[in-house]
């Protein structure tokens, strides 16, 4: 039976559901889950019994069976030759949902699989003989666009010994730091079915009237805390959900790993008609927020000693591929010359690590092809990437087993992104590690991360790795 909460603070047409996978969604109650602790409305949650959690002792079903006819068999096909043919547990969760056409929102750990989620329903609600832009999927940055667009144009390609299935469905990355020009005219000659863009580009088209959202039926917003916490982009997203288009004539899925505050955000979504009344929340392990296979540790260490423990941290790890996260550098800093963290940290391993990994880096400051240099260089194989917190969401690079934090995140949200880097392979239980690098009055943070996400850290003493 479906786990379902009654919204009660103002009458509704109909109650959103909210589905999840434990039994017990409340237990430990910090604020990132909380929801309706911190919300000033009085909300009233109950709670059932889980869905989609056991299958009574029956085989796991496939992903084939989970999708229930309702996706393209050319689609499947690809997606089982691509290798996806056991449905994670988000998958298992959501598609029957958003298969029947529910508004939805995906929350559910980093790396669980959300992507492929919602790139079935979008297969699936296409008509691939109709030339217009039918599915729109807005990403906060260039370099998740770039991969959503990956994985979409993977699926779309006709399977092996499918040539003629059924005509070939295009997908355009409408994303920053692109050639708009380019854009425009694909637009006007033969718009593609699947646009993936960021919020900016996206309304520069649509304030242009270069393209109209009439008839798209599935609007897919992914990183969606991310998107709504930015004041850049936030009235343009407001904008697209209520002026752009509206909740009748699409299917609006809202998908991120953290959505602080999540009745309150429900709440809103319903009364700011950026949803129907009856979307559903399908919330996968509400009371484990971070995959269970990744080890977090931590270093106490002077400033001075940073760079030197980062070393000895690799030597004795030797990742396979590793992401260090360094600050993006402060205004006052960059007014007064400082060279930015990344590039001391950039030029110290360059100096001094010999470790075979190739040392790339990945900030906001680089221009846009340096940035789409440095990511398909990523994408070749087993790298030290030294990033900003530009690779903390979304970013899918499935080799990476170790996660330095050289500066500590400023909020829980980014811990809990810049960790879920790593063990990003939903069979997979190799234990991969988050290591953080602190000052012994940094201590306390990393605890209020500890108890917020449910997780334990311990420390690596300086004396058990040679420096
Ligand atoms: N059914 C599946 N079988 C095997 N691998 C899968 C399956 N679904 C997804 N994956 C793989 O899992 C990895 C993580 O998927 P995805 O990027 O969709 O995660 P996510 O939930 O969007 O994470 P994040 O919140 O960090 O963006 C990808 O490498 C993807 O190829």
């Amino acid at each position: 039976m479906a786990c379902f909460s009654s919204f009660c603070a103002t009458p509704m047409a109909s109650p959103p559901l909210l589905f999840s996978s434990t039994r017990n969604p409340s237990v430990g109650g910090e604020s990132f889950r909380r929801g309706f602790r911190c919300c000033p409305l009085s909300l009233s949650v109950s709670c059932g019994e889980s869905v989609g959690e056991e299958t009574g002792g029956s085989p796991a079903p496939t992903l084939r069976e989970v999708c229930g006819g309702k996706v393209p068999e050319s689609i499947l096909k690809r997606a089982e030759e691509i290798g996806y043919t056991v449905p994670t547990d988000v998958q298992r969760q959501s598609l029957p949902v958003l298969l029947s056409g529910c508004d939805c929102i995906l929350h559910a750990q980093t790396g669980s699989g959300k992507t492929l989620a919602y790139l079935l329903l979008v297969f699936s609600a296409i008509n691939f003989q109709k030339s217009a832009v039918q599915a729109l999927i807005v990403v906060p940055t260039r370099e998740l666009g770039m991969q959503v667009t990956k994985v979409a144009r993977m699926l779309a390609a006709n399977p092996v010994g499918g040539e003629n299935m059924q005509k070939a469905c295009t997908v355009m990355a409408l994303l920053d730091g692109g050639m708009l020009k380019r854009h425009k005219s694909w637009l006007k000659a033969e718009p593609p079915e699947i646009v993936v863009a960021t919020i900016g580009s996206l309304c520069q088209m649509l304030q242009k009237n270069i393209f109209k959202l009439q008839a798209v039926r599935v609007l897919v917003i992914d990183e969606v805390d991310f998107i709504f916490g930015s004041s850049k982009q936030v009235f343009l997203l407001r904008k697209l959900l209520t002026a752009y288009s509206t909740i009748d004539s699409r299917q609006t899925v809202l998908a991120s790993a953290s959505i602080p505050q999540h009745n309150r955000f429900l709440y809103d979504c319903i009364q700011q008609k950026w949803t129907k009344n009856d979307v559903v929340h399908i919330h996968v392990n509400p009371v484990q927020p971070m995959p269970s296979h990744l080890c977090h540790n931590f270093v106490i260490c002077g400033k001075k000693e940073r760079l030197h423990v980062l070393l000895s941290l690799l030597q004795k790890d030797r990742p396979k591929s590793g992401i260090i996260f360094v600050s993006e550098q402060s205004e006052k800093s960059k007014k007064s010359g400082k060279p930015p963290s990344t590039t001391l940290v950039m030029e110290f391993l360059k100096n001094s690590y010999n470790g075979g990994l190739e040392v790339l880096l990945l900030e906001e400051d680089m221009n846009f092809n340096a940035r789409a240099t440095s990511l398909s260089d990523v994408r070749q194989g087993g790298c030290l990437l030294v990033a900003t917190d530009l690779a903390s969401r979304g970013f899918d690079l499935p080799e990476t087993t170790h996660v330095y934090n050289f500066d500590l995140p400023k909020t829980v949200v980014d811990y809990l992104h810049r960790a879920g880097r790593t063990g990003r392979m939903p069979f997979s239980k190799n234990r991969c590690s988050v290591t953080s690098l602190i000052a012994k009055e940094e201590r306390f943070v990393l605890q209020r991360f500890e108890n917020e996400l449910m997780f334990e850290c311990e420390e690596l003493l300086l004396e058990s790795f040679a420096m």
